[in-house]
């Protein structure tokens, strides 16, 4: 499948069972979850899914799962690999991407060694040529310890194979906007940090790829749609009622607090992560559970509005045939 770099994309947890395996079977409920409520794609081994931690089998099956569920249901899976080590990153990439029912890469901007910007291109042009899939740079400063600038994202938006960024950057800046002024048709610019959907959206970026969307996944989607369809004010009542929910769910190491909120309401078995992670506190999941109980008032009085508006105009249209 082409992948459809736009609109909303779940990076998807790694569900543990009591005894500390991998749970695919809830791995699959949360990805119908997911798709239910309206995302258009999924990815695995994302750094929401605790992907250091994953035995190479355990990668595998999760990979495997999640593909069946995206064929199943006829949206793209996007898959994390890559890595600081240009010719272990080059060997993994060619791997993945050649796995069936694999549509896309997502890959970290080399973490922890802090190379130059040219080292960071020529990383990205080797990883990019061993990919049989499409290839997204995950530019994410807080964890790999560099921020490039919108010079060196355009020189990767130009690299063969190369098909747009994850931008995980934590303000809309000069650099931000910038790239997003000249970004290229084949380049899709997708949101990658929670706050920051509704102005990166708002500023030419197609779509997010956003944990946060485990929960109250129909009010992240909505918040698209409403900037896809130029509807602003609403966007901005979306956005305003998600913020507290992402911040509720960033409040303690992602993603400890979405698993122990995804246990809590039933779908996933526990609330598990791996060390160095620790779980999350009872009080932030329930600070969560509060925010999404909120998000969900608003976003369902706002649908009811707007199909109410829609209703009218459609009314008035009938009406107006009809003269
Ligand atoms: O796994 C991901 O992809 C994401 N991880 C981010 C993080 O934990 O830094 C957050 C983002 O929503 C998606």
């Amino acid at each position: 499948m082409t992948p459809t770099l736009a609109g909303l994309h779940v990076p998807l947890v790694t569900p543990f069972d009591t005894a500390g395996r991998v749970d695919l079977d809830a791995l699959e409920r949360l990805a119908h979850h997911c798709l239910d409520g309206g995302a258009v794609g999924l990815v695995a081994l994302g750094t929401t899914a605790e992907a250091p931690t994953l035995t190479a089998a355990e990668a595998d099956a999760v990979v495997v799962r999640c593909a069946a569920v995206c064929a199943a249901r006829g949206v793209p899976l996007t898959v994390g690999a890559g890595g600081n080590d240009t010719a272990a990153a080059v060997r993994e990439v060619a791997a993945r991407g050649a796995q069936d029912g694999v549509d896309a890469i997502l890959s970290v901007v080399p973490p922890y060694s802090r190379p130059s910007e040219e080292g960071v291109v020529a990383h990205f042009e080797r990883v990019a040529a061993a990919s049989a899939v499409p290839l997204l740079v995950y530019e994410v400063p807080h964890r790999t310890g560099i921020r490039l600038s919108a010079a060196a994202l355009l020189r990767l938006a130009a690299v063969p194979g190369i098909a747009g960024v994850k931008l995980a950057v934590p303000a809309l800046d000069a650099d931000a906007l910038a790239l997003l002024a000249g970004a290229p048709p084949s380049f899709a610019v997708l949101a990658g940090d929670d706050t920051l959907i509704l102005p990166l959206a708002a500023a030419g970026a197609r779509g997010a790829i956003t944990a946060s969307a485990h929960c109250a996944t129909a009010g992240f989607a909505a918040l698209l749609t409403a900037v896809d369809d130029g509807d602003l004010p609403a966007a901005r009542v979306g956005a305003a009622a998600l913020l507290p929910l992402v911040q509720a769910l960033f409040a303690e190491p992602n993603p400890a607090v979405i698993k122990g909120l995804l246990h809590r309401d039933g779908l996933i078995a526990t609330p598990d992560v791996r060390l160095p992670l620790m779980p999350a506190s009872a009080a932030a999941v329930e600070r969560a559970a509060e925010a999404e109980r909120a998000v969900d008032g608003v976003v369902l009085d706002h649908c009811r509005s707007a199909t109410a508006i829609q209703d009218d105009r459609g009314a008035g249209q009938a009406v107006g045939a009809a003269m």
